[in-house]
């Protein structure tokens, strides 16, 4: 009895560097576009579900939470909010994200008109809010009254125990939008009117929102945020292989857009029913995995995965390969399963599309990642860092660091799912609990990291990411010649030390 042996050794992105195409002229970084597909789709048709960049952030709980999930889908790309949680808690992450109105916010000041100045007065002291909204009932929702704001009244010469109903500006002299306009709509009447603040109230004239002028601009700024035909944010979520009779519709009914089954090895029994049941039980789009091979590929697309995530062993909290010696390196698990793709298309016409899975360090690698197939990745440590994920943020020594932890690691694990294994449920760990260094905003970051993507896309001569999976040159590089990539025989200054 033999083993099958593969030819071919498991190979990194470190080892692969990608050789430049004819740039044309009107291939700048302006002219690169990174939408890409999610959701799998017949040739010559469009995908139900696209992201704006190729970016989604890691189904773990030092990373994806609700506030990630919105910054992550302000600059166009996805978070898949973890599932080692409560299916309660988990849906109240995901109903946050889809409730979340980019520029609409539900008024956190409230008082009834039978407040008094003083009142108003504690109320901006404990909330720093200027814009109080007056409700029958003092709650966001309520009967709007009317709206409070500083200009309303005089501190030094109104008594304080004057009844809000005598200074507001009551309802019947207010501008206010009806609930379903857009952003842009509302922008129009704060500007036409010269407001700073717009009430949106619906049919019965109970308030819903309130649009700040100051947030349209911010906004603004965004122009590629990832939103469903409401204006409301694309979320994702993680499942798992167990709970997801009860899960997923809880899920489905918080308002997810997609689902990915999260665990490191995809290729079982387990998986391929808990995709049938959801194919069969909802209409959702579900992704799988981790693979890292055709045969793991071919099973779950089988089964109905809408989408396949490819890797095992390679994240960067990952003590999987030293624990259990599964897995297999990036590149080597992505090169196949793109070829089994590519197969897969050119015999069925339907392209599933993949996502690469752990281990990108480098901004390049995710160039490289999309060169060699994937049509997005999916990261953990490099989310970890920024000051919207979940963690706290410490310093150590002179410097700022995020706690990350893997979603194997016992502090992971202590929410109870691996109860079910009893006993003989995992004993050992597959994850680490661990720091990365602080790295300030997400948009910031983001906004790098894109430009050195477009910038790298059109050296190989590419607009898209089909462009670059259909042209790009990859070579593989040799021990000796990875030397000659960084900085070399030169004396660095402290300066050039410090930075990445
Ligand atoms: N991508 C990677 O390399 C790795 C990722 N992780 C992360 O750690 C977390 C946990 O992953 P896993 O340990 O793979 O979780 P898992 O819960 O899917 O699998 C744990 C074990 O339970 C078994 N199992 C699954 N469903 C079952 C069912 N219904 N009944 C009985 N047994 C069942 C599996 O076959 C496996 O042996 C995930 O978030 C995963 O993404 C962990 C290690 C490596
Ligand atoms: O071996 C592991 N033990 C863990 O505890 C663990 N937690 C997460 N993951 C996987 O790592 C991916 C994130 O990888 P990066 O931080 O390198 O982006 C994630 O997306 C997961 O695929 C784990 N792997
Ligand atoms: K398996």
């Amino acid at each position: 009895m033999v083993a099958f042996y593969y030819s071919e050794p498991s190979r990194t992105f470190n080892e692969f560097l990608l050789i430049p195409n004819l740039t044309e002229k009107n291939c700048t970084p302006k002219d690169v576009d990174l939408k890409t597909p999610i959701s799998k789709f017949k040739k010559g048709e469009q995908p139900d579900l696209s992201l704006n960049i190729p970016f989604s952030s890691a189904v773990m709980q030092s990373v994806s939470d609700s506030t990630m999930a919105i910054a992550l889908a302000r600059c166009g790309g996805i978070s898949f909010i973890y599932g080692s949680q409560s299916v309660a808690d988990q849906a109240a992450m995901v109903r946050k994200v889809k409730e979340y109105k980019a520029g609409f916010v539900v008024s956190r000041s409230n008082l009834t008109p039978q407040h008094t100045l003083k009142d108003v007065l504690d109320l901006r002291k404990k909330t720093g809010h200027s814009t109080v909204a007056i409700t029958d009932n003092g709650t966001p929702n309520g009967k709007l009254f009317g709206i409070v704001t500083s200009r309303d009244y005089r501190v030094s010469r109104d008594s304080l125990d004057k009844k809000i109903s005598e200074f507001m500006t009551p309802f019947s002299s207010l501008v206010y939008g009806k609930s379903g306009i857009t952003l842009s709509e509302a922008n129009d009447i704060i500007w036409e009117h010269k407001l700073n603040c717009l009430p949106i109230v619906d049919g019965a004239t109970n308030l819903q929102y309130l649009v700040f002028r100051k947030d349209y601009d911010a906004h603004k700024g965004n122009p590629s945020a990832l939103l469903d035909d409401n204006k409301s944010y694309i979320v994702g979520a993680g499942i798992n292989t167990r709970d997801y009779k009860e899960r997923v519709p809880a899920l489905i009914n918080a308002g997810v857009d997609v689902l990915v089954i999260d665990a490191s090895d995809g290729y079982t029994e387990w998986q391929s029913e808990t995709l049938k049941y959801v194919k069969s039980n909802f209409d959702v789009k579900i992704g799988a995995g981790n693979i890292v091979d055709r045969e793991g590929f071919l099973y779950l697309v089988e089964s109905g995965a809408d989408f396949v995530k490819v890797g095992i062993g390679g994240g960067s909290i990952c003590i999987t390969r030293e624990q259990k010696g599964i897995g297999r390196g990036q590149a080597s698990a992505l090169i196949e399963v793109n070829e089994a793709r590519e197969k897969y298309f050119q015999e069925t016409g339907i392209y599933i599309p993949i996502c690469s899975d752990g281990g990108i360090v480098h901004d390049y690698h995710i160039t490289l990642a999309l060169a060699m197939g994937a049509d997005f990745v999916m990261m953990g440590r490099y989310f970890a860092r920024f000051d919207e994920s979940p963690t706290k943020k410490l310093k150590i020594g002179n410097n700022f660091v995020k706690e990350i932890w893997g979603e194997g690691s016992n502090r992971a694990r202590n929410w109870q799912r691996y109860d079910t294994g009893g006993k003989e449920g995992l004993v050992f760990e597959e994850g680490v609990d661990s720091y990365v260094p602080y790295a300030g905003s997400l948009k910031e970051n983001l906004d790098k990291s894109i430009g050195k993507i477009k910038s790298t896309m059109t050296n190989c001569g590419a607009r898209s990411i089909e462009d670059l999976q259909k042209n790009a040159r990859i070579t593989l590089v040799s021990a000796t010649s990875l030397v000659e990539g960084g900085a070399h025989d030169v004396i660095m200054k402290e300066s050039s030390l410090s930075g990445e």
